[in-house]
């Protein structure tokens, strides 16, 4: 039988090298003829994956070329797929269109995949003959992951995750910045730090200085990160939300299939100096009371991927950070505990790579999903 035509768009950029690196790590090419598309290198060697004949990249904007594909998968970004998408299935494409991108998440024909959470849903839209498949949000799909078995229990009430944001998550250049300007305040303190009779007082208030003039660089963010934080991400809405904010409670119950009685998903969103990895705060309100334990043990049942940490300082300290998760699949869980609100009341904090759970492996898992799927 031969293998189904895959086209790869937006494969080189941040998100798209974690995929790429992701299906040859689980020899995904192996099961598929992939080919790979461009929107600025028409023309130049493809990459050789599974040891296939590369050939040449194709222009992504060729919709000929592209109803060639059984499947595509995008992570070319949303403008990429307003523009093409449409011209696409317009011209009776019947083909399945993976996407990294939010553009096409709350469509109705569309459906948000998280395999591990909501697989009957993909399988039902699957069998109902959807044909647009999307990953969601990286903090909705990395709470749901780490919440997954009390939500499939049906035990939560409602969620406040206050949330701490990874630069990479508005983009390759950003976390650049980031970097720069951790190195840009060292910089301006290095003589000082290096003479243990300088004054800690001193050293703050030239960082303070630096971090607002217009000598520190936050050309992307437009104010500083690193030194400070940024209390507000994507764009702002009449709700008071913010779209990030938004998106919480909009996507989570649209992949859990509870849209018609929403879950309350609520909190606030904040960019944080780590590189990749967003970690959460979770205020829960459970439907009711139960022993902690209990929580722990359902929660950490619910897949192979999260993982308790016992609410003790050192293994928190240990296991709990985007330092110790990052580049890794692991959905780590801790600080479990009831707060002093009543019995219903419990935190938790959780940690996951934006890139992989958050961005990429949704989109590779679903692919092979449709592809047994036939
Ligand atoms: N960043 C994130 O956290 C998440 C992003 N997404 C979605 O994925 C989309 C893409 O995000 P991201 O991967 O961060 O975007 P990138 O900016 O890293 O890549 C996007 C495209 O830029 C082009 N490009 C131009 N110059 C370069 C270069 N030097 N190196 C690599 N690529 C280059 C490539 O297209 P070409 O080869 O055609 O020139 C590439 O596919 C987003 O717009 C968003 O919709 C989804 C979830 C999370
Ligand atoms: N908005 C996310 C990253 C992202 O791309 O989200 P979305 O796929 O929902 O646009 C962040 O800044 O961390």
């Amino acid at each position: 039988m031969s293998q189904k035509k895959v086209g790869l768009v937006g494969w080189r950029g941040m998100v798209g090298s974690v995929l790429m690196d992701r299906m040859q790590q689980e020899n995904d090419f192996a099961a598929i003829a992939p080919t790979f598309f461009t929107t600025s290198q028409t023309g130049q060697p493809a990459p050789e994956v599974a040891n296939k004949p590369a050939g040449v990249l194709e222009d992504a904007y060729d919709i000929a070329a592209l109803s060639q594909q059984d499947m595509i998968i995008t992570c070319q970004g949303g403008d990429y797929t307003k523009a093409v998408y449409p011209q696409l299935r317009d011209s009776g494409w019947q083909g399945y269109w993976i996407d990294a991108a939010s553009a096409l998440r709350m469509a109705d024909d569309a459906v948000i995949v998280l395999d591990p959470v909501n697989r009957a849903e993909i399988d039902k839209g699957i069998a109902g003959g959807v044909k647009t498949f999307v990953g969601g949000n990286c903090t909705v799909s990395l709470m749901l992951l780490a919440l997954g078995g009390l939500f499939e229990q049906d035990l939560i009430d409602w969620v406040s995750p206050m949330t701490y944001q990874a630069a990479s998550g508005s983009g390759a250049k950003h976390m650049r910045e980031l970097i720069n300007q951790m190195g840009a305040v060292h910089q301006q303190v290095a003589d000082k730090l290096n003479d243990p009779a300088s004054a800690i007082l001193d050293i703050d208030r030239q960082v303070a200085d630096f971090i607002r003039s217009s000598d520190y660089p936050c050309d992307e963010f437009g104010v500083p990160l690193a030194g400070s934080l940024i209390p507000y991400i994507d764009s702002q809405l009449p709700s008071g939300q913010s779209r990030e904010e938004y998106k919480a409670q909009a996507e989570a119950n649209k992949i859990m299939g509870t849209t018609t009685a929403p879950i309350p998903i609520d909190g606030i969103c904040v960019r944080v100096g780590a590189m990749r990895c967003h970690s959460q705060a979770l205020t829960i309100k459970l439907k009711k009371d139960l022993p902690v334990a209990e929580i722990e043990r359902i929660v950490a049942d619910h897949n192979e991927w999260v993982k308790v940490v016992p609410n003790d300082r050192e293994a928190t300290m240990q296991q709990l950070t985007p330092a110790q998760v990052t580049g890794t699949l692991s959905i780590p869980v801790g600080r479990i505990r009831k707060l002093s609100m009543g019995p219903e009341y419990i935190s938790a904090f959780t940690v996951g790579d934006q890139l992989l759970w958050g961005a990429a492996e949704p989109l590779r898992r679903v692919m092979n999903i449709l592809l047994t799927a036939g």
